[in-house]
């Protein structure tokens, strides 16, 4: 959007994204991993950055805890370089890391009253517990929890001091169903109810697509496209799948791009109903599968091809640009 449309459209004074980052790079040794990676997320967004191995998903979240220096570009959280972050910045985040492997000879609800005391305005621990689902495990020893209890716990050490936001590193890994059920709902009321803003990576592509108001996706180091799950699917073009039943029995499948027109024509054709009919629409990881496979083939091919909008750019990272914050 460029001035103009600003001034005419925007409310008066739009408040600033949580986090901003204009061209970020970064590079390991002479290994760049990171390729001007452009981020805008809003308070109160669930966002998430989704990407195979190695996209750089860790490097541009630990860029923006302030765990990392970056090489390049520009980068605000809160309205601060998180390279200059200071204690009363930190204290405005909340991490959930890969669990606190130095306080395994803690109790639990030892643990979270000591966190307690490093906020202003830290939530009631055993309050805390209960929405965490660990009530019943607070006298435990940290190092006696199960893999899935441990991760609950991280989750209540990266909220008790009600940060603004909110940083989820894959976690539900190791959750069983109902405890991932009960994380969504948790991470929901957190962004409806008390604005909390959260930047989720995960692997899973169903956790995505529930939890993420916007997604953006990171392959290779370089954002290839950002939106709502809906807004990607229709980016991507990726195609539905129709099945049916022939008459013989044999049970087909087609993908198309036109599930519409296929169906007319299997009507057409049919002299009565069609057993087994049914229109699957594309999922996020038709979609996410779909744009890695083509950004793969854009990088081989190096034609500057964009697999989020189809078109063509001309190799420059500025061009990408444009798809990242349309
Ligand atoms: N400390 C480091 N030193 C050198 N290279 C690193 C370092 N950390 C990460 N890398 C490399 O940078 C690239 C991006 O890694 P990163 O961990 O950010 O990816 P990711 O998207 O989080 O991957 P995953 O989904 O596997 O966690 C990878 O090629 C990785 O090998």
């Amino acid at each position: 959007m460029n001035s103009a449309d600003t001034a005419q459209h925007a409310a008066p004074h739009p408040a600033p994204p949580v986090v901003r980052a204009r061209g970020l790079t970064m590079t390991y040794g002479d290994t760049p991993v990171l390729h001007g990676v452009d981020l805008d997320i809003q308070r109160g967004e669930v966002f998430a950055l989704l990407g195979p191995n190695g996209a750089g998903k860790t490097t541009t979240v630990e860029i923006l805890e302030g765990f990392r220096r970056r090489s390049g570009g520009e980068v605000s959280v809160l309205g601060t370089d998180p390279a200059h972050g200071d204690d009363t910045w930190r204290g405005r985040i909340g991490l959930v890391l890969q669990s606190w492997r130095d306080h395994r000879r803690w109790r639990v609800a030892e643990l979270l009253h000591h966190f307690a005391t490093y906020y202003p305005d830290p939530r009631d621990p055993a309050e805390l517990l209960a929405v965490v689902g660990l009530t019943g495990q607070a006298g435990r020893l940290v190092e006696r929890l199960s893999g899935g209890q441990r991760r609950r716990l991280d989750v209540a050490l990266g909220i008790v001091g009600r940060p603004e936001l909110l940083f989820l590193d894959e976690p539900t890994t190791g959750f069983d169903p109902q405890a991932r059920h009960e994380f969504h709902l948790l991470v929901e009321r957190l962004a409806r109810d008390e604005g909390v803003t959260v930047l989720l990576t995960t692997h899973d592509l169903a956790e995505a697509e529930r939890l993420a108001d916007r997604i953006a996706m990171l392959v290779g180091g370089r954002v290839r496209a950002v939106g709502t799950p809906a807004e990607l699917a229709r980016r991507a073009a990726a195609r539905a799948e129709v099945r049916w039943t022939d008459r013989d029995g044999t049970p087909r499948r087609e993908r198309t791009a036109d599930p519409s027109r296929l169906v007319w024509e299997l009507h057409r054709d049919a002299a009565g109903p069609i057993p087994g009919l049914e229109v699957r629409r594309p999922t996020l990881e038709d979609t996410y599968l779909h744009m890695v496979h083509a950004a793969d083939r854009a990088d081989r091919e190096g034609d500057g091809h964009d697999p989020a909008t189809g078109e063509h750019g001309n190799g420059d990272e500025n061009e990408s640009a444009e798809v990242r914050s349309a």
